[in-house]
């Protein structure tokens, strides 16, 4: 049941532009999906990678992960289902009137001169370049997280897949590090209407910051970033002492790590620390945002990764059970970005993938080995023994104080 092009229904253009009411075949409110309750919630449409692809610092990114994803045949295991729109309400939940407002006027802009000032304010223009149809990339991409949150409530799933969200800068009235719209917070959000206490986890190269503003007083939702943390670099936030505060204080972990970490050290760090979590902190759902800027031959050339040791992390979180919610996030070389979503999907399905590149549209991008594999690079590495285990240890000190 592959979710088909929604079909979209123009109803001519109001005040804001195109208002589009989106009929799609899967997962409509008025014909829930009939799911032979399959585990794996997959959410997509073709609209989304549409608008995905035209994201100016991962051109093509979402077509190129899907359709690997698609030629690895694993979408026959999954339940695909097409994302609705995100309402204006539901943006509202974590961001600014003036903000969305902003966005619904934008949308159809060209890159006009038009509102300079205005999209500075917003935080549109450097970081963020303006996007066509912005409001419409914001709305589908927050539309699929909750699509993925509601699917966890109403246990039509345990893990939920949104590959094109995970962006984890946007504040609640600014767009910020390349972010649009915070879907993490608002399916976070979401999700604490029904679970007591959400676990966030963020594997991104750069430091959760937003996601950890958003619950930083907070008991009920837990943050641990793993995260690149040096002079200068963004977005300077997550330093080992960052614990949050008021009731919410220690329930934020921030992980600073230094330049060329690799698998091992990386999931063993995330084994001792993320342990630790679940027997202090208990969650009942967990969400994890698995950005791929961390693995080597990233331009970032910052981590050593290889999807093995992000997909070490990932399964130490599956093999406790809950619900879960996968999402994207960082990740600009677009074949290795794809290389390790790719293996993500396939281990959350339990398949082992064949290390050739299966033949698709995108091919010619997996050269010159044509290999699912990705060999680590011959980075310094940074994090001394020492290091580690200063860092470890303020963790566990930090955690006592949990429960
Ligand atoms: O990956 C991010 C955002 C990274 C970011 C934050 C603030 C300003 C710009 C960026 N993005 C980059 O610097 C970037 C994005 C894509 C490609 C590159 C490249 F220059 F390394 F290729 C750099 N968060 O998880
Ligand atoms: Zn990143």
């Amino acid at each position: 049941n592959q979710p088909t092009k929604a079909k979209a229904k123009y109803m001519g253009s109001g005040p804001s532009g195109l208002s589009v009411r989106q009929d799609s075949v899967v997962g409509s409110k008025d014909s829930p999906e009939q799911t032979e309750n399959n585990e794996i919630y997959y959410v997509f449409n073709q609209k989304l990678l549409q608008l995905c692809d035209q994201v100016p610092k991962i051109p093509k990114r979402a077509s190129m992960v899907h359709t690997l994803i698609e030629a690895y045949d694993l979408l026959d295991h999954v339940t695909p289902v097409s994302p609705e729109f995100a309402t204006k309400d539901e943006l509202l939940t974590f961001h600014s009137q003036e903000y969305i407002e902003f966005l619904e006027r934008v949308n159809l802009e060209e890159d006009s001169e038009k509102d300079e000032e205005l999209k500075q304010q917003f935080g549109l223009g450097y970081d963020c370049p303006s996007l066509p149809l912005v409001y419409d990339f914001v709305r589908l991409v927050a539309g699929a997280s909750l699509s993925c949150a509601k699917a966890l409530i109403q246990q039509k799933c345990r893990i939920a897949i949104n590959w094109n969200g995970g962006w984890h800068h946007a504040r609640r009235d600014e767009a910020a590090g390349f972010c649009y719209v915070n879907d993490i917070v608002l399916a976070i959000l979401k999700l604490k209407e029904h679970f007591n206490r959400v676990l966030y986890v963020d594997l991104d190269l750069h430091h959760g910051d937003a996601v950890d503003d958003a619950f930083i007083f907070t008991p009920k939702v837990m943050t641990v970033s793993l995260h690149k943390f040096s002079p200068g670099f963004f977005p300077g936030t997550g330093s080992l002492n960052r614990v949050g505060g008021g009731r919410g204080k220690f329930y934020t972990i921030s992980v600073p790590l230094k330049d060329g970490i690799k698998d091992e050290q990386y999931s063993d760090l995330f084994t001792r620390v993320i342990e630790q979590v679940r027997v202090k902190f208990q969650p009942s759902v967990v969400v994890v945002q698995c950005g791929a800027d961390t693995l080597s031959s990233d331009p970032m050339q910052s981590f050593n990764l290889t999807p093995l040791g992000v997909g070490q992390c990932v399964s130490r979180v599956l093999s406790w059970k809950l619900p879960t919610l996968l999402l994207g996030g960082g990740g600009y070389n677009m074949a290795n970005t794809a290389r390790c979503w790719s293996y993500l999907t396939g281990l959350v399905l339990g398949q082992k993938l064949p290390s050739e590149i299966p033949d698709h549209e995108f091919f010619l991008e997996y050269g010159p080995g044509y290999q699912l594999e990705v060999c680590p690079a011959h980075y310094t590495n940074y994090n001394t023994v020492e290091y580690m285990e200063t860092v470890a240890k303020a963790i566990t000190k930090n955690l006592e104080n949990v429960r």
